[in-house]
Order: C-alpha cells, then sequence, then structure tokens
C-alpha cells in the first residue's frame, strides 16, 4: 500500500527546540529546511543541527525530507552529502525548472551514495515547482528520475514571479495545481500543495485544504503543527464513505470467488478503479484511528 502524506511539516534547520520536538506532532512526514527559512549566516549550522537529528532523533513513523539549497548555490553539493550520509529518506530540490535539474541533483545523490558506501538509488527525492517555468515542465519533471516520490507547489515564490499574490479563493494558483497534479498523476508519484502562511487564520487554511482534497492533491506542505490535525480532519473519510467502501471491498471479494472482475452493488457498478477508490478510503480510515487495522469501524 502506498504511504499516506497528508501533511509535510516545514522545519526550519536552525532551530533547535523545533528540530528536537518535531516529531510528536503526527506529521506523516516531516521536512527540515536547509533553504529559504535559513539565512545566509546559518547555512553550515543548519546543516549540521539536520546532520545530527537525522542520526539520532527518533521520529516514529514520521518520513524525513530534507529542502536543500539547489545546485546553484555553492551549499548545495555539501547539503547532498551530508544528508544522503546521515540517512535522509528524501532529499526535496526547491525551486526546480527543469528536468536538468533533478537529473543533476540525482547525479550528485549517486556520488554521495557510491563515497558513503550505500546502497544506489537509496536516497528518494521530490522537486518543488514555484516558477512559471518550473510550472511549464511540471510533466517532464515528474518522469525526470525513478528516484521521485513527488513533485510539489511552492506558492510564495510563484506568486511573486507571477506578479500576483495568494488570494482566499485560490483563482491564481489554479493552473499551476492542475499542472502539476497532472504531471505527477501521469509519473504515477505524488502531488503535494503548498504551505498556508496565515497560521492563525484557521477559516482560509480549511478552506483551502478542501480546495486541494477534492482537486486530488495528496496532501498539504504545512509550516505549524496546528496545521496537521486540520488537514487530517478534511481527509478523514466519513463514516458513510467508511461503510461503503468496506461494502465494495466486500462485494468485489464476492465477485472475485466467481470469477468475475466486476459487480453491482445497491444499483451501482463495482470494478477496479472503484475497489482502488475504496482502499483509499480504508487506508485513510486507518491513518485517522477510524477502524482498526481489520477495517473495523470504532465504536463511537
Ligand atoms: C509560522 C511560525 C513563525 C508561527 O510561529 P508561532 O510562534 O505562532 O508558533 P506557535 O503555534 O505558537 O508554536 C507552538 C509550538 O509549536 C512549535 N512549532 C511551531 N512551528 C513549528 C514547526 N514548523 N516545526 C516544529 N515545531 C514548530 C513551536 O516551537 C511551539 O513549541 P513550544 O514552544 O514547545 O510550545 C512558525 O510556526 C514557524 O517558524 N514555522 C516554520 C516556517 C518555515 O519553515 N518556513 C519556510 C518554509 S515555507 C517557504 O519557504 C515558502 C515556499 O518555498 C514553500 C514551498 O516551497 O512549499 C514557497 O515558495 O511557497
Ligand atoms: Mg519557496
Amino acid at each position: 500500500m502506498e504511504r499516506l502524506r497528508r501533511t509535510m511539516m516545514f522545519v526550519p534547520g536552525n532551530n533547535p527546540a523545533m528540530i528536537k520536538d518535531a516529531g510528536i506532532y503526527g506529521a506523516d512526514s516531516i521536512m527540515f529546511d536547509l533553504e529559504d527559512s535559513v539565512s545566509l549566516t546559518e547555512k553550515d549550522t543548519a546543516r549540521m543541527m539536520v546532520f545530527e537529528a537525522l542520526q539520532n532523533v527518533d521520529y516514529g513513523n514520521s518520513e524525513l525530507v530534507v529542502r536543500i539549497n539547489g545546485l546553484d548555490t555553492e551549499m548545495g553539493r555539501a547539503d547532498i552529502f551530508a544528508m544522503v550520509k546521515a540517512g535522509v529518506q528524501v532529499i526535496r530540490l526547491p525551486k526546480t525548472e527543469t528536468p536538468d535539474d533533478v537529473v543533476e541533483t540525482e547525479k550528485v545523490i549517486a556520488e554521495a551514495e557510491k563515497f558513503f558506501g550505500i546502497e544506489n538509488g537509496r536516497t528518494h527525492m521530490m522537486a518543488a515547482i514555484e516558477s512559471a517555468g518550473g510550472v511549464l515542465n511540471a510533466p517532464a519533471i515528474a518522469k525526470a528520475s525513478d528516484r521521485l516520490i513527488g513533485i510539489a507547489l511552492g506558492a510564495e515564490d510563484y506568486v511573486t514571479m507571477m506578479k500576483t499574490r495568494r488570494y482566499p479563493d485560490g483563482a491564481e494558483l489554479s493552473f499551476a495545481r492542475n499542472m502539476i497534479l497532472h504531471g505527477a498523476r501521469a509519473a504515477g508519484i505524488a502531488a503535494f500543495d503548498t504551505v498556508y502562511s496565515d497560521v492563525d487564520n484557521t477559516e482560509g487554511f480549511n478552506h483551502e485544504v478542501e480546495i486541494i482534497h477534492e482537486l486530488g492533491f495528496d496532501g498539504k506542505s504545512v509550516i505549524n503543527p496546528r496545521q496537521i490535525p486540520l488537514v487530517n480532519a478534511i481527509y478523514a473519510p466519513t463514516d458513510k464513505e467508511i461503510r461503503n467502501a468496506k461494502d465494495v471491498l466486500h462485494a468485489i471479494e464476492e465477485a472475485h470467488k466467481k470469477g468475475s472482475g466486476v459487480i453491482s452493488l445497491r444499483g451501482k457498478m463495482v470494478d477496479k478503479p472503484v475497489v482502488a477508490r475504496a482502499e483509499r478510503t480504508m487506508a485513510l480510515a486507518k491513518a485517522s484511528h477510524l477502524v482498526d487495522e481489520e477495517g473495523n469501524i470504532y465504536a463511537k
């Protein structure tokens, strides 16, 4: 079953308290940042702190991601070597413009793996798209490496370049979101929505999460632990959806026993895509602690 990534929490790489406690909030993925939340004078310290944390702090089941500085900076190469050595699961490339950016980064990752005697391909990647050029290249970027687990929208940089700003209805992000989502889906990898900076605006945040959940994003980058339960609540299936998913899975099991891949349930066709949706619903229900490991709904 594919890994759930509803929330990916940014943690500034030079903040020891946030780094130490990042695992307690239940983010599906924790993303230590060496890029824009760290000032130039703090870059080496941040790299060292994140290196230490990756080696010594227990972050439970959260996936561990590091946003490096791009290879067009003097920090990029050192970031990659340190994070690969520390055993990071995913390296996030910022401001990805072209598929070549991914290929070049992958080369350095492979070089680092070889240098440290680490199995080739163990370090995965994701690419953040934060510009007009990146958005137009999203489908090619998403297919640029087998190491990619997903692509993400970085809307703060994107809207700045587009000479606009964030609006409540999200119209300014509509094209970028759709390109990123389609690029990711065509490549069979995950799509992540951007951060929402106004952390005290719960209503605005929820509205944005509703939009991206409806579009089909795997999840959202978040910048504050308070945003995690809000995303999880919107991604949690309803009781009705869970009961229907269970019925679908039961119905298809019966169909398979009779040698068929399709069956009718309450007058509606159940086939492969319906089953795939039901499986995802059950995975989300489990992650939301609404059902047990066997799929039994917890009594309220
Ligand atoms: C926003 C705010 C200042 C609010 O502060 P506040 O003081 O109001 O926070 P409170 O809620 O009061 O904190 C309560 C407790 O949670 C702890 N706590 C808070 N945040 C935590 C956290 N992130 N990780 C672990 N712990 C955390 C805190 O330490 C405290 O712990 P304690 O004291 O023990 O109670 C703070 O959250 C924060 O700095 N966030 C990270 C910001 C960041 O990383 N920006 C860069 C990434 S975006 C970017 O670069 C744009 C992008 O590139 C994106 C793209 O590409 O996608 C693009 O272009 O769009
Ligand atoms: Mg950015």
